[in-house]
């Protein structure tokens, strides 16, 4: 079964290919891997909330990673930067 698994790279490029699919929780260390461990040499931006890295997947495509800085943000904010 696949449901119930932790998603991967693959279930990424999968939510990334078509919207139709439902998107999941990533887990901490995908996305640390696609950014090469949040590495400073990855950092494309910083806002007031967050850090935003290039990550990079195996069938070479490339996303923002966005990191909260703010580990105090309350529900609402969270919610706001979700809707990025
Ligand atoms: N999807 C993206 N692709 C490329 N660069 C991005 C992407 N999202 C964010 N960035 C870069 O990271 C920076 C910070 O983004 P972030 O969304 O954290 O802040 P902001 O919306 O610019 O400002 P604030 O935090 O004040 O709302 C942006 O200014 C931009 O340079």
């Amino acid at each position: 079964m696949h449901r119930h698994t932790t998603p991967t790279q693959s279930d990424l490029e999968c939510m990334l290919r078509d919207e139709k699919v439902e998107p999941k929780a990533l887990p901490l260390s995908l996305l640390e891997d696609i950014s090469n461990g949040f590495s400073d040499e990855r950092e494309i931006g910083r806002g007031g909330y967050a850090v935003v890295y290039k990550g990079m997947l195996e069938n070479g495509a490339i996303v923002a990673v966005k990191r909260l800085s703010n580990t105090h943000m309350c529900e609402k904010e969270f919610q706001r930067e979700l809707n990025v």
